[in-house]
């Protein structure tokens, strides 16, 4: 058995039944679960490796439960992660606030995670507007980009990543970099 080698640690966020899962299943296994909601219990862990020019990345993507009573294990998976995507509900302002809080905690915390928020359920509101209850230039507030699929937005994640990596061996050989980005925000309106 051969153990894939993790490049950049990648942490899921967000209130219970945003679609963190969903969202990562999509990226994985381009599928969509149907069938009962079911919640995760702690948090779950997959690794999927992308090319960004010559190279390969491996994302390893830990999938955490929403729900606040794991709100202490969640602390521990975002530990050295090198970016969080923090999802919230497009129709559901609770969890916009509680992305709110994720982003917050990761500012204080972990200053070399770059934040990506994403904004899910977009197919909830393209059948009906009325349903939408964050408004995107709230979003964008918090928001320095846009991506519109889940597909571009795991690029954008691994891309970041080299850039970065790139950028703290520059650092080492001591040559100028120019300007130096550690952490920013993504938004992204999809779960498809
Ligand atoms: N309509 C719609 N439903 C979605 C979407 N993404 C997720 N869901 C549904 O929302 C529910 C929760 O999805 P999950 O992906 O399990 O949510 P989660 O954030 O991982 O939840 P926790 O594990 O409790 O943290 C499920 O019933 C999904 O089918 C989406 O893009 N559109």
């Amino acid at each position: 058995m051969c153990a894939m080698r993790v490049d950049a640690k990648v942490v899921m966020l967000g209130k219970e039944s945003v679609g963190k899962t969903s969202l990562v299943e999509r990226y994985v296994h381009n599928r969509f679960l149907v069938g009962p909601y079911q919640n995760t219990i702690g948090a779950a862990f997959v690794a999927k490796a992308i090319q960004v020019g010559d190279k390969v990345i491996t994302l390893g993507i830990w999938d955490t439960a929403g729900s606040e009573r794991y709100e202490a294990m969640s602390r521990i998976y975002y530990r050295g992660a090198r970016a969080a995507v923090v999802c919230y509900d497009l129709t559901d302002s609770s969890s916009f606030q509680r992305a709110k809080f994720w982003v917050k905690e990761l500012q204080n915390c972990e200053e070399h995670c770059k934040i990506y928020l994403c904004g899910t359920k977009n197919d909830l509101i393209q059948g009906d507007r009325s349903l939408r209850q964050i408004d995107f230039h709230d979003a964008q507030d918090f928001a320095e980009g846009t991506t519109t699929t889940v597909t571009t937005l795991f690029q954008k994640v691994a891309e970041d990543y080299n850039d970065t990596a790139l950028q703290f061996m520059t650092e080492e050989t001591g040559v100028d970099l120019g300007q130096k980005k550690d952490s920013y925000f993504y938004s992204c309106c999809h779960s498809n």
